[in-house]
């Protein structure tokens, strides 16, 4: 029996992925695909056995912001599934070489996916890129410093436009911290399918110019009245700028009753702990993996981010057992990135590159844990000094 793999193209079909997605992911809600098209047109790719469809996965076209700012074409994978009936038989295999090799077809740079399980995608090459943080913040603790500087004003929005003006906000903004991506009409929709009545919006900053938003809703509110810890999840928190952050949290705080404010996605590195004259007021209640990241065309990939000027260039040899083409030394410097035919001072592979390539993890750990191996002792560091990022990377949007 062999896997037979296609692109869908009719929206019977097209449905039906969806189907076999939620069924395998066992407690999504349900998800048609309505009116609008959740799916991307000639994205979606079916796995057939004995002419039933057992397996899918489905991408969007996007872009992911790289260090130093540029935007990489970018493939965002997501609805990957196969029928408990059909699982371990190499459905998965066929459907993500296939997938693999339909995105570097696009010329696209990289893909990326958020990974139900941990053990999933390595062997396919992708690595962890990006961490998130979830905090709680205990409001009656949270008293800003008076040196926290001011902010804009906030407003809450329409719930009924909001579906509208969010993407306009996200896309007007020209967002480019190193891990953010596009969020395409298809990613809006899901959100709206899956999320519905987006109970709470709130915008800062001048009608037509806004640089943050969030969404958030209450939970448990069955004792609301009486409760002795009501809470507040904030779904979404998109901030471009600094005074967008704090004016947003200073929002928060500000919201009578609550006594837990929770951020379900933020940055490892942001500043909130800072802000109060308590630091306990801020818990970190868990650290997640974030972006699993493929470097699809690892030249390109290497070429389009920034490196620190003036440290010493490192020999990388990646080894890619997948998309063979990207196997090879490249030589990286600070004024670009070549491939050649040299000795490397490290070698590795392309999900352990993948690790490194936004920052998240260092050379040093890859090297520590037997992911890179080092032609001379110490290159790790000057590998590390090379690939210096000056933030962590976050996307801060789940697919
Ligand atoms: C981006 C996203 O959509 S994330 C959501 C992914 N989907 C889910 O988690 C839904 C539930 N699970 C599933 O649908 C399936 O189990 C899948 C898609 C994870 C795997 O599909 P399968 O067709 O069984 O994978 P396939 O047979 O190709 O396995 C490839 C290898 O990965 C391993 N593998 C697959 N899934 C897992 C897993 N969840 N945990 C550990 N190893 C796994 C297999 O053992 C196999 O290893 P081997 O080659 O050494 O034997």
């Amino acid at each position: 029996m062999t896997v037979e793999v296609r692109t869908l193209t009719n929206d019977a079909d097209v449905r039906a992925a969806t189907d076999v997605f939620r069924t395998a992911m066992v407690g999504l809600p349900p998800m048609t695909e309505p009116d609008r098209p959740l799916s991307e047109p000639g994205r979606t790719l079916g796995a057939r056995l004995d002419g039933q469809l057992v397996g899918a996965a489905t991408s969007f076209t996007s872009w992911l912001a790289v260090p130093g700012g540029a935007r990489v074409p970018h493939a965002a994978v997501t609805r990957v599934g196969v029928l408990p009936t059909h699982t371990r038989r190499g459905v998965l295999t066929a459907l993500l070489r296939r997938q693999l090799d339909d995105i570097a077809a696009r010329g696209e740079v990289v893909a990326s996916l958020r990974a139900s399980e941990g053990l999933i995608y390595e062997r396919f090459g992708y690595g962890v890129a990006s961490s998130f943080v979830r905090l709680n913040i205990r409001r009656a603790r949270a008293r800003l410093r008076d040196s926290v500087p001011p902010s804009g004003e906030v407003r809450l929005l329409d719930r009924a436009q909001a579906w509208k003006v969010l993407p306009q906000i996200y896309t007007a903004a020209d967002i480019r911290w190193t891990g953010a991506i596009d969020r395409p009409e298809y990613w809006w929709r899901q959100q709206e399918l899956m999320t519905g009545d987006p109970a709470y919006v709130a915008v800062h900053g001048p009608v037509g110019a806004e640089d943050g938003f969030l969404r958030y809703h209450p939970i448990d509110t069955a004792q609301w009245f009486t409760g002795a810890d009501r809470t507040i999840v904030v779904d979404d928190l998109v901030a471009t700028t600094p005074a967008a952050l704090l004016g947003l949290v200073r929002y928060l705080l500000s919201v009578d009753l609550v006594h837990t404010i929770t951020i379900a996605f933020a940055a490892p590195d942001n500043p909130l702990p800072h802000l109060f004259t308590d630091p306990r007021a801020v818990e970190t209640v868990a650290v997640r993996d974030e972006t699993w990241l493929r470097l699809v065309d690892v030249p390109a990939a290497l070429n389009a981010r920034t490196y620190r000027e003036n440290a010493a260039a490192v020999l990388v040899e990646v080894r890619d057992d997948v998309l063979g083409a990207n196997t090879g030394v490249y030589r990286i410097a600070a004024d670009g990135v070549t491939r050649v035919d040299a000795t490397a001072d490290l070698r590795t592979d392309v999900a352990a590159l993948a690790a490194v390539y936004l920052g998240a993890s260092s050379w040093r750990q890859l090297v520590v844990s037997g992911r890179a191996q080092e032609s001379r002792p110490g290159v790790a560091r000057s590998a590390d000094e090379l690939f210096v990022t000056d933030e962590q990377p976050f996307s801060g949007t789940f697919f």
